[in-house]
């Protein structure tokens, strides 16, 4: 494909999602979708890409030293790695395993199109017990491998938390209370929120994010809305004075198109000659000097399986995500010293690496609405879309909705339940699921869980995944909160805004727990979440900021690997305990602050 004279390839992702034989008609009408939406150059935006590597000898690779070598090319690498080349002498390298994001993942009705694809990590966890049992107990981990991470998997909604949790990370670690963040969760956004309908002092209006509203929704949001306010719910905006609310999510979405981290702040940067991003790049092993106090640089493997190393003057940092930090230190000997021995890595440090895993958890009651739901994939909204940039393909449905509710287990009224909801959006349009369309999906998560889990190596080979077990629902109190706000839902579903719209609550066949239907409620929704488990994708934890005395800690509260005070982490495996919001928001604000630290320890 050619736009503006700079040409691109890319697989198509749409006709995947479809599960259809290649000669019908949706299938076909999928595929022209995708690339008409493709030769949008402004969508594609192919001259503003990263530039693939001609051969093995191309001069990309002739620099060997940088002086800064950012791991991966996410949430928190984007924002790092176009903050610290602001400054034209530095240096700069991002080195990312995965390729350039698909361009369908820039249209909000196509959010999760990559999800299951090879731009997508595929982990799973080993068998749980109390979790995901319908499916011998594995669940599904899906993370980005592609230059814009997790983000491009992701609905991007932009939900911020509850003070209380900073705050507590706070008391170990010197700068992290809320009060202190604010200054970058301000620097990072730029807010096209409905200004009355904002807190304005909780708000930065000149940063890179634009986080706003998507242009679109559907007609049963306001019914939803509605009746989640029957029930003492307030709209308004969660990420201002109080959390509580049931709420239009903020999105980072800019032009009815996806204003993912990755767009908004790396992809401007990318003309900057001090700045170097290399795609399909694996970081395989991070290297010390012989004191094992100082990181020298790295080792990768290209993209022709060649493993290259690059020096790094001053810092490596870390921004792989929670799999990738904890399996990359792991690999490189900063880890549980009697796990690295028995797989004969060479211990650099002992450091509790991998665990503190911690998740949101929950599930999703399925129900059928009345009426047919309207966001076709049809000419005239394709066209919508393209012209005007509003209608149906500029949301992501009824996902857009999100509530925060704190059930009676939660301490000091602080959220702990977060609602999410899918449905309304347009898929693949054939006459078998037309019914399903207008059914939906309620998903109350529970956020503050106090289990804690762990990511170990399988093997020394960095390309083996990692054993990932994240310990769901070892606490009785996250299974009391879910059962409580299964609850909330069906009340929601009572409600006079809503009564008329539903047609059926639970419509979902949940085979393995029919028997108790009839029976008990609570064991039945019990039977319910942990055979159907909906493993919400906001893990981290991994590499725990805490201070050295703290025998679960991995860096301190300027992100440096305790010990290797050249190292660090920045990225959603250093949260110290759950949030109890969406994890992209605060992962920025991590990026912020770590590139703040960076350049101000070297004088940049
Ligand atoms: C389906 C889904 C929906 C979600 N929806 C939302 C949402 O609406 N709002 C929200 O706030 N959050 C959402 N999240 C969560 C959010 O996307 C993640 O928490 C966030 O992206 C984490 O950012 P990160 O920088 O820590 O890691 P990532 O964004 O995952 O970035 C890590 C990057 O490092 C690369 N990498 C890893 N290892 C290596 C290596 N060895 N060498 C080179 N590169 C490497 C990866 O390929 C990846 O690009 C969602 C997640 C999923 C899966």
């Amino acid at each position: 494909m050619r736009c503006d004279g700079c040409s691109f390839e890319e697989a198509n992702l749409l006709t995947g999602k479809c599960d259809l034989p290649a000669n019908n008609n949706v299938f076909i009408l999928m595929s022209l979708i995708e690339i008409i939406i493709r030769a949008q150059c402004s969508i594609s935006d192919p001259c503003r890409r990263v530039k693939s590597i001609a051969n093995q000898n191309a001069k990309e690779f002739l620099e060997d030293e940088y002086d800064f070598i950012v791991v991966g090319g996410g949430v928190a690498g984007s924002v790092i790695a176009a903050r610290l080349s602001e400054n034209p002498y530095a240096k700069v390298l991002l080195l990312e395993a995965g390729g350039e994001a698909p361009t369908i993942t820039s249209v909000p009705a196509f959010w999760n199109t990559a999800t299951n694809t090879s731009y997508d990590w595929q982990y799973q966890t080993v068998p749980q017990k109390r979790a995901c049992l319908s499916n011998n107990g594995i669940c599904l981990w899906p993370r980005g491998k592609m230059l814009c991470g997790t983000a491009c998997l992701s609905g991007l909604m932009y939900t911020r938390g509850h003070p209380s949790v900073y705050d507590e990370w706070a008391k170990d670690n010197e700068g992290w209370s809320y009060d202190e963040l604010m200054e970058y969760f301000k620097k990072s956004e730029r807010n096209g929120e409905p200004f009355d309908e904002i807190d304005k002092e909780y708000h930065g209006f000149e940063g890179p994010m634009s986080v706003s509203r998507f242009p679109f929704l559907p007609d049963l949001a306001t019914n939803i809305l509605k009746g989640a306010k029957e029930l003492g719910m307030r709209y308004g905006d969660p990420n201002g004075r109080r959390q509580e609310t049931f709420t239009i999510a903020p999105i980072m979405t800019e032009n009815g198109e996806m204003a993912s981290p990755y767009k908004m702040y790396l992809r401007p940067a990318l003309g900057r000659p001090n700045l170097r991003v290399l795609l399909e790049s694996h970081v395989v092993r991070i290297n010390f000097d012989k004191s094992g106090s100082r990181a020298t640089g790295v080792e990768f493997q290209d993209k022709w399986g060649k493993v290259r190393k690059m020096k790094a003057r001053k810092e490596v940092i870390l921004c792989g995500g929670v799999v990738g930090s904890a399996q990359l230190l792991q690999l490189s000997g900063i880890g549980p010293k009697e796990e690295l021995e028995k797989l004969r890595i060479k211990v650099v440090r002992n450091l509790p690496v991998g665990r503190n895993l911690h998740y949101h958890i929950g599930y999703g009651v399925t129900m059928r609405m009345e009426g047919k739901n309207t966001n076709s994939l049809t000419n005239e909204t394709l066209d919508d879309f393209l012209k005007n940039r509003d209608g149906p393909f500029t949301s992501t449905g009824l996902t857009q909705l999100t509530g925060f509710y704190a059930s009676k287990y939660s301490k000091n009224k602080v959220p702990d339940i977060q609602f999410y909801l899918d449905g309304y959006t347009p898929k693949c349009r054939t006459r078998e699921n037309l019914r399903e369309k207008s059914d939906v999906s309620f998903r109350p998560i529970y956020l503050l869980s106090k289990c804690r889990g762990s990511i170990r190596l399988r093997s020394a080979d960095p390309h083996a995944k990692p054993l990932i077990d994240p310990n769901y629902l070892c606490d009785e109190t996250e299974l009391k909160a879910l059962l409580e706000s299964v609850e909330v839902v069906y009340n929601l579903t009572r409600t006079k805004a809503m009564r008329e719209c539903v047609r059926e609550f639970d419509i979902a066949e949940n085979k393995r727990c029919a028997h108790l239907r009839a029976k008990s409620s609570t064991q039945y929704w019990t039977c319910v979440i942990k055979e159907y488990t909906n493993g919400e994708n906001h893990h981290a934890g991994t590499c725990k900021m805490g201070p050295a005395t703290d025998a679960t800690a991995v860096v301190d509260h300027q992100l440096r690997v305790h010990g290797i005070p050249n190292l660090r982490v920045a990225d959603a495996s250093i949260f110290p305990t759950p949030i109890n919001c969406n994890t992209i928001a605060p992962v920025i604000m991590i990026g912020e602050k770590a590139a703040d630290m960076i350049k101000c320890d070297w004088h940049l």
